[in-house]
């Protein structure tokens, strides 16, 4: 049987799409002749500097700022924030790059006003900073996301260039086809707005997708909402955007988890559990973006067996349903989708929620 022809490895950014001949460009393109451009970490530089002065403009630098540049590469964007800002920390993963930025500003009075750290940003634990401006390498967008919204001081603003489907979903609103966990999560710490569409030839090489630049400005003071808590409630209502509010709590992985935390906040706040078998009903329900939750309704539930052979809730589990159900009919939102709810929605569901005990972290 004859060898199967080997295919070139996809280029471009994650959602990676067929090799064609564009993308069989893209990969053997070189910075200045001098090396190859790594796909992989997200090296579509910058070209047209119209659109780099028109980045750093929306930024609204001030000649004291400190500026954060997220993966520099070989200093398009770069040396424009130099001219506004008083110091750039542009943190850049690939040395090669580093050394071309280095390059370009050596012997330069901005020189000294620009530090690069080494390293992967998202592991790089990062110093004070005013803005943080990047054309951000697209498979690193949710992690950076978060990153910046956590920080404490919060930047003042943040102007990052993002596949245009991501930047879509952060700003999405209720209702709209792309509204997710990210965009209440990054709206809820942030005001979001999309600046400008940027096209795929404005990078060398083009990337697969179209780009958006967005501003996100962290809110100050930060809402006063336990991240864990808002993020751990989200998840639930999120597993399936377009089902009732109520569907997300029939799932029996989150009912456990539900009442595996119940138990804990019970514990802490000597509250007695009458009927309690003193076991937690522990399920994993996984990390990921967007949570999938399997199984049938009732089946990794630890509990009795009916006659019927099913399983059923302990004493514990029947009193958490129906907390469960008090809230969800306390508040009207038993009906409502996620998809279709706002921040003050979510807001109520978590306060019922916290008022009865429940807790998502
Ligand atoms: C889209 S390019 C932007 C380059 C330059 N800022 C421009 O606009 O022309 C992304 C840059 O981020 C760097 N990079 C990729 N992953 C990174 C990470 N985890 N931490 C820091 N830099 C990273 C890449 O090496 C690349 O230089």
């Amino acid at each position: 049987m004859p060898k199967a022809k080997k295919q070139p490895r996809p280029v471009g950014n994650p959602p990676y799409s067929r090799p064609n001949s564009a993308a069989k460009e893209a990969a053997s393109k070189t910075v200045n002749n001098v090396f190859r451009m790594n796909t992989e970490l997200g090296q579509h530089i910058l070209k047209n500097p119209g659109v780099a002065q028109a980045i750093v403009d929306k930024a609204g630098l001030k000649q004291s700022d400190v500026v954060l540049e997220v993966g520099p590469g070989t200093g398009n964007l770069t040396v424009k924030i130099l001219e506004h800002a008083r110091k750039v920390i542009a943190v850049e993963m690939d040395p090669r790059m580093a050394a071309e930025l280095t390059k370009r500003v050596q012997g330069k009075p901005e020189q000294k006003r620009l530090e690069i750290l080494l390293g992967d940003v998202i592991k790089t634990e990062l110093p004070y900073f005013d803005v943080c401006i990047s054309n951000t390498p697209y498979q690193i967008s949710s992690p950076l996301v978060f990153k910046l919204l956590a920080l404490s001081p919060a930047p003042r603003t943040c102007v990052l260039m993002f596949q245009r489907e991501f930047a879509m979903r952060v700003v999405a609103r209720p209702g709209d086809a792309l509204y997710c966990r990210l965009s209440v999560n990054a709206q809820m710490w942030a005001k979001c707005t999309h600046i400008m569409k940027v096209g795929k030839n404005n990078f060398k090489p083009p990337p697969q997708v179209e780009s958006s630049v967005i501003r996100i400005e962290p809110k100050t003071p930060r809402p006063p909402i336990s991240y864990d808590e808002w993020d751990g409630l989200l998840r639930i209502v999120f597993v399936r955007k377009n089902k009732t509010i109520a569907a997300g709590f029939k799932s029996s992985a989150v009912m456990a988890l539900v009442e595996k935390n119940y138990r804990t906040w019970c514990a802490a706040n000597n509250v007695k559990l009458e009927g309690d078998d003193g076991e937690a009903h522990l399920v994993d329900i996984g990390d990921k973006d967007e949570m999938e939750v399997s199984g049938d309704e009732m089946g990794d539930v630890k509990g009795i067996k009916t006659k019927a052979g099913k399983r059923s809730r302990s004493k514990v589990g029947e009193k958490v349903k129906g907390l469960v159900e008090t809230v969800l009919s306390e508040t009207e939102l038993r009906e409502k989708r996620a998809g279709k709810c706002d921040e003050a929605d979510f807001l109520r569901l978590l306060y019922a929620f916290n008022q009865q005990g429940i807790h998502f972290s």
